[in-house]
C-alpha cells in the first residue's frame, strides 16, 4: 500500500517491509466540493462516448495514430474553459510549475458497467513525463504493478475523491497502472492531463507542431471531439 506521507510502499500484512516508491505525488482536496459538482455537471452536458472496459470518455486533444506515430491538430479546439483555473492551480506545486497540458481525457467509471482500466503504460512517443489526474465523485485505488522475475509486485495507491495524482519517473515508465473493477463502488469521473514529449518541445524534431498544439490547447475554448 502506498504511503503518501513517507513516499514509500508498505506491506499490507503489517510487517516491517517497505520500499521507496518515487514518482507518485498526491495533492488532497485539490478541488472543492462545489468545483467538483460544477465540473461534472458541465461534463454531463456533453455526450459521453462508450470506450473500452465499460468506461465512457470525452477527449480534448490532437488527432493521434499511436501505431503509425502520426499526430495532427485535427478538430482540436483546445482544453475546456473549466480547466483553465485547474491548470493555474497545478502551477502552485513546485514540480508542476512548467506543466503545460496538450490533452485532457475525461473518463467515467460506473460499477453497473463493470468499468475498469487494465494494467498499462501510457504512450511515451507523444506524451511527456508527467501524467496528471483529477479524481471526482468517489474514492478509488490505483493499482501499480511490476514484474520482478517470477513474482509480480502490486502497490495500491489510495485516490481520495477531489485529489490530484501525478505519476512520473518509475511509476510512469516502469510500473504499469490500472483501476480494478473491484475498486469502483460508485460512479467515478476523472480528468487526465498530458504534456508533450521532448520530440515536440523546443529543440525537438517536431517542435513546430508541438507549439501549434500547445497554442491550441491553452486557448481554453475547447469542445469535446
Ligand atoms: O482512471 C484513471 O485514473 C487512470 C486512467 C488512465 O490510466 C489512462 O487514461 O491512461
Ligand atoms: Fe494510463
Amino acid at each position: 500500500i502506498y504511503d503518501a506521507e513517507e513516499k514509500c510502499a508498505v506491506s499490507k500484512d503489517g510487517d516491517a517491509s517497505w520500499f521507496a516508491l518515487p514518482g507518485v505525488l498526491l495533492w488532497e482536496d485539490f478541488i472543492s466540493a462545489e468545483e467538483e459538482a460544477e465540473l461534472v455537471s458541465h461534463m454531463d452536458q456533453s455526450t459521453w462516448n462508450l470506450s473500452q472496459s465499460g468506461r465512457r470518455k470525452q477527449d480534448f486533444g490532437p488527432k493521434v495514430n499511436f501505431k503509425k506515430k502520426k499526430v495532427r491538430v485535427g478538430h482540436f479546439t483546445g482544453l475546456p474553459a473549466q480547466s483553465c483555473k485547474l491548470v493555474e492551480r497545478m502551477h502552485q506545486e513546485q514540480s508542476l510549475k512548467d506543466f503545460s497540458p496538450v490533452e485532457q481525457c475525461n473518463l467515467d467509471y460506473s460499477p453497473e458497467r463493470g468499468a475498469h482500466i487494465d494494467p498499462h503504460l501510457d504512450d511515451t512517443w507523444l506524451w511527456g513525463e508527467r501524467l496528471v489526474t483529477v479524481n471526482m465523485l468517489s474514492d478509488t485505488t490505483l493499482t501499480l504493478s511490476l514484474q520482478q522475475g517470477e513474482a509480480e509486485l502490486h502497490v495500491a495507491v489510495p485516490l481520495p475523491r477531489r485529489s490530484l495524482l501525478v505519476l512520473s519517473g518509475p511509476v510512469r515508465h516502469t510500473w504499469k497502472h490500472a483501476i480494478l473493477r473491484a475498486h469502483i463502488s460508485q460512479r467515478r469521473v476523472c480528468s487526465t492531463f498530458r504534456e508533450l514529449s521532448a520530440e515536440f518541445l523546443p529543440g525537438g524534431a517536431q517542435a513546430e507542431l508541438g507549439s501549434q498544439l500547445l497554442r491550441t490547447a491553452l486557448t481554453f475554448t475547447g469542445v469535446p471531439l
